[in-house]
């Protein structure tokens, strides 16, 4: 059982019994809360969608576009996927992989998203180098702005032709976004300028209230592309900010609650998360 919270409280509701289908409120505005038992069974249950997804775009010979990032439930979803047995039996050669945010700290830093991810999954995986899409580190040649806008222009070089969906940045397929307790997404924070961005791909943050200070993060035009948001997060920490952005709050406030996938936006969250939720507004993974 899956329930759809449209763009408004009001509007909340769910069906008993299907486990599917959603209440078409405007295509992209509704959200659906998936809920597992505890973090560990989260992330087995979104990295066992991942890799359906993947699996089902690869066999349509689909370029894959996969936003990833950081955070502990980030790293736990790559680790999941690893794990999963399928995923040795992909063809990964067509599939890139980008970020939603990166630390500003040296390459081979422990805080780099990339360089977790890389242990999680990615360096595990038979694809060609080019196909990871990392934001530049602080020991490089460029600095925080620089580094910033040349993401951009990575990006840029993998705008689709029809762009009547997205700006210059590909449409990823799928955009991984943890959430804060503060309601932060990537590296957009509450009643900050960053999620007000509207006319670039990238920002360079600086002053961030989660450490490290520095950080590339992309805007909020370009993670609203995405076909698919998938917001994932556990814990009793998140409870308030799951509770906001469910309950209509402004994005200006509560970053997470103006996350939406062109196609679809879930938040995946563990019991803990869906404290501040009603009951009856859940469906239970597992
Ligand atoms: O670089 C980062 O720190 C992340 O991209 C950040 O946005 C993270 O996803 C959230 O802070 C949630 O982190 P947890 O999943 O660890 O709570």
């Amino acid at each position: 059982m899956c329930c759809t919270v449209a763009s408004s409280p009001r509007a909340w509701s769910c069906w008993p019994a299907a486990r599917t289908g959603a209440i078409v409120a405007d295509a992209g505005t509704e959200k659906r809360v998936v809920i597992s038992d505890d973090a560990q069974a989260l992330a087995t249950s979104v990295a066992r969608r991942f890799i359906d997804r993947v699996a089902k775009q690869v066999d349509r010979g689909k370029t894959v576009h996969i936003c990833l990032t950081g955070g502990s439930m980030g790293g736990a979803v790559l680790r999941a996927a690893a794990a999963d047995p399928r995923t040795g039996g992909i063809d990964w050669s067509g599939v890139h992989f980008w970020w939603g945010d990166e630390r500003w700290v040296p390459r081979d830093s422990d805080e780099r998203n990339e360089r977790q991810a890389r242990a999680a999954l990615l360096d595990g995986l038979d694809l060609p180098a080019e196909n990871i899409h990392a934001m530049a580190s602080s020991d490089e040649t460029l600095d925080l702005d620089a580094a910033a806008t040349a993401y951009a222009d990575e990006l840029a070089q993998f705008a689709p032709a029809d762009r009547s969906e997205t700006g210059p940045w590909p449409g990823f397929d799928i955009c991984f976004l943890g959430v804060g307790p503060d309601g932060h997404i990537a590296s957009l924070f509450p009643d900050r300028r960053e999620i007000q961005i509207t006319d670039r791909a990238t920002a360079a943050v600086r002053d961030s209230p989660k450490p490290p200070p520095e950080r590339i993060s992309l805007t909020r035009p370009v993670i609203n592309s995405s076909k698919r948001v998938w917001m994932v997060l556990a814990g009793a920490d998140k409870a308030s900010a799951l509770g906001l952005a469910l309950a209509g709050a402004s994005y200006l406030s509560v970053p997470a609650a103006g996350a939406k996938g062109r196609k679809r936006t879930i938040l995946f969250v563990d019991e803990a998360a869906a404290a501040q939720v009603p009951p009856t507004l859940i469906d239970r993974d597992y």
